[in-house]
């Protein structure tokens, strides 16, 4: 399994405190940015860390801005791209289970570093249902190859 990780300047805190939870237990990851707190824009890291998702490169992304909603809004314009935005761990084992999320999304400014990992934790250690669930999930895949 390997992680993209990657955040705003309102994120890039709990990134680093997200980054050395991973690196604790042993879980492969490539930081996306941003590095510093200057001031930046979520788009360009949640794109360049969903890239790496599409391409295979990555097993999953977590992108961590200050409410997580704009990462969540931008990653899932990207086609194959389903990301959630979780603020406990209920939700985060459902989005696996049943939407077989690929992206999860945290807002820094919402939710504190320990409910972070453990959503975290909850998320990479979560398997995806299949079965009716599948079927959903062809009918976005429909939507998403749909032209106007
Ligand atoms: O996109 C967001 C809101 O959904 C994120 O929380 C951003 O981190 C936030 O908008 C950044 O705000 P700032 O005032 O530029 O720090």
């Amino acid at each position: 399994m390997k992680i993209a990780i990657a955040s705003d300047h309102g994120g890039v805190g709990l990134k680093s405190v997200l980054i050395k939870h991973l690196s604790d237990k042993n879980i492969d990851y490539v930081d996306c940015g941003t590095y510093t707190e200057e001031s930046c824009d979520y788009p360009d890291y949640a794109e360049k860390a969903c890239r790496l998702v599409q391409n295979g490169e990555a097993t999953y992304a977590v992108l961590v801005c200050g409410t997580g909603i704009g990462m969540c809004i931008a990653a899932n314009k990207m086609k194959g791209i389903r990301a959630a935005l979780c603020g406990d761990e209920f939700s985060a084992h459902f989005t696996r289970a049943h939407n077989d999320a690929n992206v999860l999304t945290l807002g820094a400014r919402v939710i504190g570093p320990g409910l972070a990992e453990s959503i975290l934790d909850t998320f990479l250690s979560s398997e995806f249902e299949g079965g009716r669930h599948a079927r959903r999930l062809e009918k976005i895949k429909k939507i998403e190859n749909e032209e106007l």
